[in-house]
């Protein structure tokens, strides 16, 4: 469960998060879609404790954010742009090391199960450093589940992926689901946000403008909404 009131974050005299109030529900599928500068990642990034809001309250499993960030980071997974993989290292050896900051049990079984879940078993002893960027992708979206996260908060996962990578990424999401994880998924991607996702949020000009739920993967409605709250076409 995540409770957020009245957000704000200001940066160089800029305000980027105006007002954000939203709560999401544990197991909830939620794609958060506006155009570029809206602020998205940035409201990820406060969730993700990577910055600190300058106002408001944010509650993640009845614990205050401000107080509890470290209990807190411990059920979060987060998949920024940058992959936060080592180059010189290969995928088993990073999975290992992440999963060895999180205390995870078994860690070589479970990083070796993630890299044939992302479909890379083949290259589980290569360093990263010669992977194409929808490989390093598909590595980074294993280091951000390798503890189970309860919640996860992922930058734009699609991008840089083929359709298989897609389809694999879209399958953990779901089989994580399966199994109670909410998911929090900044994304330009209309079409894998109704594929896998059961509720929108809009964000333009730093606030929630739009926050609807979905059903039968409809695409058109996604596409309408957000052109009548983005572009402003009716
Ligand atoms: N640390 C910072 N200092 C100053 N301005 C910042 C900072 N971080 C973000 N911004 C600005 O805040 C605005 C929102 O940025 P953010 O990255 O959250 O947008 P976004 O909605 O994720 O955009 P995109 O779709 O392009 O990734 C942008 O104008 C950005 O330049």
């Amino acid at each position: 469960m995540i409770e957020v009131k009245k957000l704000t974050k200001q940066a160089d005299n800029k305000l980027i998060l105006r007002g954000v109030d939203l709560s999401i529900n544990k197991g909830e599928t939620v794609a958060i879609l506006g155009p570029n500068g809206a602020g998205k990642s940035t409201l990820l990034k406060v969730l993700a404790t990577l910055i600190k809001p300058t106002s408001g309250d944010i509650k993640i499993n009845g614990l205050e954010l401000k107080k509890n960030h470290i209990a807190i980071k411990k059920i979060l997974g987060y998949l920024p742009h940058s992959s936060l993989l080592y180059d010189h290292y290969s995928p088993l050896e990073n999975l290992v090391f992440f999963g060895n900051i999180y205390g995870v049990k078994d860690v070589e079984k479970r990083a070796k199960e993630l890299v044939k879940e992302v479909g890379l078993s083949f290259f589980l002893n290569e360093p990263v450093k010669n992977f194409s960027r929808g490989m390093i992708q598909r590595i980074a979206i294993a280091r951000a589940i390798v503890h189970e996260p309860e919640i996860l908060l992922l930058d734009e996962p699609h991008t840089g992926l083929d359709q298989g990578a897609i389809s694999i990424l879209n399958t953990v999401i779901l089989s994580m689901k399966k199994k109670g994880t909410t998911t929090l998924m900044v994304t330009h991607d209309f079409k894998q946000a109704a594929e896998i996702c059961d509720r929108i949020i809009i964000v333009k000009n730093g606030k929630i403008v739009d926050d609807f739920k979905i059903e039968n993967q409809s695409l058109g409605i996604v596409s309408e909404k957000y052109e009548l709250q983005v572009e402003g076409v009716s």
